[in-house]
């Protein structure tokens, strides 16, 4: 049962507070994945190896999986399962290619021109969580706008299963996207490895991937150290869902567990315009709980939940924006006049019909999503995550003449001699 709050008694620090997700109060998880770092750095292989059989409970010979095995693997899976997949992978393909565009160039003073062009990141590392769910549609959504942006080497890391394998959905999509290596560690160690390079793993310039919180942790910490970018801190999964009397309360259940089933540390939120739909959402909930197959994380998540009620929609786009949530669910019919209002989601699903499912697996959407507030700052990941945009400039003898004293003033005003006399040397020569 979600804990109940009404917007209007509560005061500005009880808001911050409901919208805080202090995820590791007490640096526990940052000691623990400092410590990882700090091995992998200094041992490299071994000490992955020793990880595996620790978290993963797996005795490895070899740290990856080649051509050869990946094509066995990706055989075993049925015939339905790969259209799914195949289908996944076109409409991820369809909406992502749009995202690659040339930009004009521009003309700042007669004879002076910019521009900007784009170039694919060279190495990039993917993570695709393996811990409590093995998760091959991530895959897709990391590897498709990799390959649109044409990066050359793309390293991918998930946690092996116990029998030294990866999962046959796993392998199909790596066919899909023609990666032919994939390298069989998880956790922040992965991180770590695909940061600072291994005897095994390649170093990679920029590190990709959701997970939980010890690789969100990992990809904040190795930024510092190893220099390496990361796509965002995209940890567990959170969902907020709007709702008035237009909603069915059973739809807003659903889509409150589907986010509450990735794990305990997840969160539903429900932001409603009365209580008794509260709690009819609230009776929905338990009835469709007891008979998931993952109700225990699922029953965690709800109780580190809550739902908030609000008098009008406005308010509840208002809470939602404090809130940030990586997904917002609009099921009301009032959607249309209310999208302008957001500011800050990741990705937003809009009516009674769209679930946040659909873009989890196959509308075409990113899933990789900023969480934990910073849909605030942050974009999920789309193709421009895979690139840099680097300038150019090019000035004829009309633009020299146009920008030179403007330079040569500020360069004065600087006191950067050397700078003006890069001017004066050109107009005067
Ligand atoms: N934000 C997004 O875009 C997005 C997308 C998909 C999934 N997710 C989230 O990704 C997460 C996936 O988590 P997961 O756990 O299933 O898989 P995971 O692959 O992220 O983590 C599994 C690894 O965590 C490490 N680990 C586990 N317990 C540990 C411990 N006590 N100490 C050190 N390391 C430990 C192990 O190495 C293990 O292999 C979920 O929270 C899900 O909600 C987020
Ligand atoms: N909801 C997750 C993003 O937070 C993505 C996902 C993968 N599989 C199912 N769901
Ligand atoms: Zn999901």
């Amino acid at each position: 049962m979600l804990k109940k709050y009404d917007y209007k008694t509560l005061g500005k620090e009880e808001i911050q507070q409901l919208v805080a997700r202090n995820m590791d109060p007490n640096n526990a998880i940052q000691d623990v994945v400092q410590e990882i770092i700090q091995q992998v750095r200094q041992q490299g292989d071994v000490v992955l190896r020793e990880y595996a059989a620790k978290f993963d409970k797996v005795e490895l010979d070899r740290l990856y999986l080649d051509e050869e095995d990946i094509d066995a693997l990706a055989s075993t899976i049925g015939r339905d399962q790969q259209r799914a997949l195949e289908i996944a992978f076109q409409n991820i393909h369809k909406f992502h290619s749009t995202q690659l565009k040339r930009e004009r160039t521009v003309e700042t003073m007669p004879g002076v021109k910019c521009w900007r062009e784009v170039r694919p990141i060279e190495k990039v590392g993917l993570y695709i969580p393996g811990g409590s769910a093995v998760l091959p549609s991530t895959l897709l959504m990391l590897g498709v706008p990799a390959r649109i942006a044409g990066c050359k080497e793309i390293v991918v890391c998930s946690p092996p299963q116990s029998n030294g394998k990866i999962n046959g959905f796993v392998a199909f999509c790596l066919k899909l996207l023609k990666i032919n290596r994939i390298y069989l560690v998880g956790g922040a160690q992965a991180v770590a490895a695909m940061g600072f390079g291994t005897e095994t793993i390649p170093k990679v310039d920029k590190i990709f991937g959701p997970g939980n919180q010890f690789v969100t942790k990992a990809k904040s910490i190795i930024q510092g150290l190893a220099n390496v970018s990361i796509d965002m801190p995209a940890g567990p999964s959170e969902v907020l869902v709007v709702a008035d009397e237009s909603a069915s309360p059973a739809f807003v259940a659903a889509d409150l567990l589907a986010q509450a089933e990735h794990g305990a540390d997840s969160q539903a939120v429900l932001v409603a315009t009365s209580n008794a739909l509260v709690d009819a959402v609230n009776t929905a909930l338990v009835a469709q709980l007891a008979v998931l197959p993952r109700k225990e994380l699922a029953s965690k998540a709800i109780e580190n939940s809550y739902a908030v009620t609000v008098e009008t929609l406005r308010e509840a786009i208002q809470f939602s924006n404090d809130y940030a949530p990586e997904h917002l669910i609009l099921e009301t019919d009032q959607w249309e006049s209310l999208t302008r209002y957001i500011s800050n989601a990741g990705s937003v699903f809009l009516g009674h019909l769209t679930p946040e499912s659909a873009g989890d697996y196959a509308s075409g959407t990113n899933h990789t999503l900023p969480t934990s507030g910073y849909a605030r700052s942050y974009s999920g990941v789309s193709v421009d995550s895979f690139v840099k945009k680097v300038t150019f400039q090019h000035i004829n003898e009309t633009g020299l003449q146009q920008i030179g004293s403007v330079v040569e003033i500020l360069a004065e005003l600087e006191g950067l001699q050397a700078h003006k006399n890069a001017i004066s040397i050109r107009k005067n020569g």
